[in-house]
């Protein structure tokens, strides 16, 4: 924090990797860097800004977001935590009427925090709001110790990420002033009437700024996994390629090639998805502050569908990482597990990926329903029931795998959107019908949204600025990109008649080309992500290639190692050995 201060970094703006490089098992203050501070700034009016904002800077508050409960993390209207408010004495009393009610997992909560943004069923005038944010005071300011009415503690450990004290917090009929509810949008007035805001989802839109900061994170933690499986890959020799001839580089085997340059490209296209989506959301911003939400669900959903593809795509890579250095990927000096166990979790968090993709998809046919009714739709989605013809482009060029990409997604709502129709009149009933149709809906949002980080790569690389020669380098890795998804997906491109088996078969040789073509430039494109060694943090990835030294040299600060012979033997080897047991 000093570091950060003394360089005039804002929290907000420190890179994940930057404090992944600090503490490796997970950052006590990143609900309070991130979504604490997100929510004061975009739920809180200016009065309560005033009054909490400079108290966070400060670090005087730090508070977290508590939001699940043990009962409930996914279904928020279904939260059973109340805030009920008492006109009499112009409070809200807020209470954990059952055990399900416990607030469960915010981080920081268990032991950092002394405050937080509460997310509670308000109630007033005998009425139920649904589910609202409240600024919480859980700790004495000066001496740290919870207040009377909290109940608060911390939930034990877990995969990765012990770091973050991740919290359990229940109240007892605790009260706060009517003015801790964050009152930007909505307000519950003296009287206690009740003024609602002008889109009933906008006391969600603290989840949906961090799901855009989860896709530019993914991308980091990805960046980092490659390049050290890249640079350990150019280090490492193994085997035989040709008998009798000196061991290769590992990096010259085709197939460790194509475990690593496919992550290397997905850095890119998670990173260029990100920047739009972050455009987006900027957007966004500005229009809501001006009364203006008509962009809002297109908002949700693009978040929803990058968040949940790059969280799936950056863990599946960096385990395919971990997996590319053999042995040594599994010890916890290569960096490779931390970085793991600390972005499986972002597959959760901040809504389950199935759950975000069922939310796409519910847009999609929302969408093609309504662009068959001739009714407008938003320009992502236009394409559903306006797909171009193939033909317009060269076969098999760049613009023609973006169309194919585009028809095939179209193709699978439409017959997903038929089945769904045919499930209807089977069931009569709507919920049902969706859920017998859930598996393909969740292929339909990934499709899509592979579509739009592929749209997204091959603009980006388009207009970039760069030399020829940087240029041409991430049009081979944008097109390996391209090709290695649609190999990936090709049942969905056979099934729409976009590609043939032949056209699949020129592909797959042509990312074989790619993968000679690119493996030269695996190392400069890992380098030039430009991770500093402290940072990385491991003993296969550091510049300098000593992958050995490093990991003797780490090998000796293991406190085993600290005597010739442990305790341990005294205490139950030796007895053990000598017990003929
Ligand atoms: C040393 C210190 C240094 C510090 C350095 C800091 C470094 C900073 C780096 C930052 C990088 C990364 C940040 C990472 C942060 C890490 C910590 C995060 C930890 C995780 C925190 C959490 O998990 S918090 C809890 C999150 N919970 C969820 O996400 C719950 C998921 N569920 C939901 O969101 C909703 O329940 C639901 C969307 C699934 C459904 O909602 P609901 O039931 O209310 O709606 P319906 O499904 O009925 O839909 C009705 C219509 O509403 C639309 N909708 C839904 N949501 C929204 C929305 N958010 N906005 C707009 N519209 C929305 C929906 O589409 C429906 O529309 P229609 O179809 O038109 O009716
Ligand atoms: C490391 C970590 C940190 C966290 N930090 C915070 C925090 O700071 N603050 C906070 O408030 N919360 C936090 N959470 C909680 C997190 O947001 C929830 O765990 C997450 O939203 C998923 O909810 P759940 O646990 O209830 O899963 P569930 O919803 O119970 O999911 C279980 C399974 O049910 C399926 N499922 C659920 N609903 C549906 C549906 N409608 N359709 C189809 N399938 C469904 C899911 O796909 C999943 O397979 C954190 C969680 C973790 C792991």
């Amino acid at each position: 924090m000093r570091k950060l201060a003394e360089h005039n970094i804002p929290l907000r703006e420190a890179s994940i990797t930057q404090v992944h490089s600090v503490l490796r098992d997970g950052n006590p203050l990143i609900v309070h860097t991130s979504m604490f501070a997100n929510a004061l700034a975009s739920l809180a009016n200016p009065k309560q800004q005033q009054q909490w904002v400079p108290l966070a800077e400060k670090n005087r508050i730090i508070g977290t977001y508590a939001q699940t409960e043990i009962g409930h993390g996914t279904f928020v209207r279904g939260l059973e935590t109340t805030a009920i408010f008492d006109p009499e004495t112009k409070e809200f009393v807020l209470h954990s009427p059952t055990i399900t009610s416990t607030k469960w997992w915010p981080g920081g909560l268990g032991k950092t925090a002394n405050a937080a943004i509460v997310m509670a069923q308000l109630y007033t005038q005998g009425k139920c709001y649904g589910p609202h944010p409240f600024f919480v005071q859980l700790r004495d300011f000066d001496t740290h110790h919870s207040l009377p009415g909290v109940i608060l503690g911390e939930i034990g450990p877990r995969l990765g990420i012990n770091s973050q004290d991740n919290g359990y917090l229940r109240f007892d009929h605790y009260r706060i002033p009517r003015t801790n509810m964050l009152m930007r949008h909505s307000q519950v007035l003296e009287d206690g009437s009740y003024v609602k805001p002008i889109h009933n989802k906008l006391s969600y839109g603290t989840m949906v700024w961090t799901r855009v900061a989860i896709v530019h994170s993914c991308s980091k933690k990805l960046a980092c996994a490659v390049t050290i499986a890249t640079r350990y890959s150019a280090v490492r020799h193994q085997s035989e390629l040709v008998p009798g001839k000196p061991e290769p580089q590992i990096l010259e085997y085709q197939t460790q090639q194509y475990k690593l340059l496919p992550h290397i490209a997905s850095v890119f296209a998670i990173l260029f998805s990100a920047s739009s989506v972050l455009r987006m959301q900027r957007n966004v911003a500005a229009s809501i502050s001006k009364g203006n939400v008509e962009l809002l669900p297109e908002l949700h959903i693009l978040s929803c569908a990058m968040k949940a593809l790059s969280s799936q795509d950056s863990t599946q890579g960096i385990e395919t990482c971990r997996l590319a250095c053999g042995g040594h990927g599994y010890i916890a000096s290569s960096g490779l597990p931390s970085l793991y166990t600390s972005t499986t979790c972002t597959i959760t968090y901040e809504g389950e990926n199935t759950v975000l993709l069922l939310q796409v998809a519910r847009y999609l046919i929302k969408s093609y329903r309504a662009g068959l009714e001739g009714l407008p739709v938003l320009p992502s989605v236009m394409y559903l029931t306006a797909p171009s013809a193939m033909h317009q482009s060269p076969p098999l060029s760049n613009q023609a795998l973006i169309e194919a990409f585009r028809i095939s997604s179209a193709n699978l709502v439409k017959e997903t959107e038929s089945r769904l129709c045919r499930q209807f009149n089977l069931e009569q009933n709507f919920h049902y019908a969706w859920n017998r149709c859930s598996v393909a809906l969740v292929h339909c949002a990934e499709l899509h949204s592979r579509y739009y980080m592929c749209e997204k790569f091959l603009s980006t690389v388009e207009s970039i600025r760069a030399s020829d020669r940087v240029r041409s380098v991430l049009q081979d890795l944008c097109r390996l990109y391209l090709i290695h998804h649609i190999t990936l997906n090709q049942g969905h491109f056979l099934r729409s008649g976009t590609l043939s088996g032949v056209d699949l078969s020129t592909l797959e040789e042509e990312m074989y080309e790619l993968l000679a073509k690119l493996r030269p430039q695996a190392v400069p494109l890992v380098d030039a992500f430009d991770f500093r060694d402290e940072l990385l943090g491991s003993t296969l990835g550091a510049w300098d290639g000593r992958v050995y030294e490093r990991l003797y040299e780490e090998a000796q600060k293991s406190p085993l190692n600290k005597t010739d012979v442990s305790k341990a033997y005294h205490k139950y080897l030796q007895p053990l050995m000598k017990s003929n047991l």
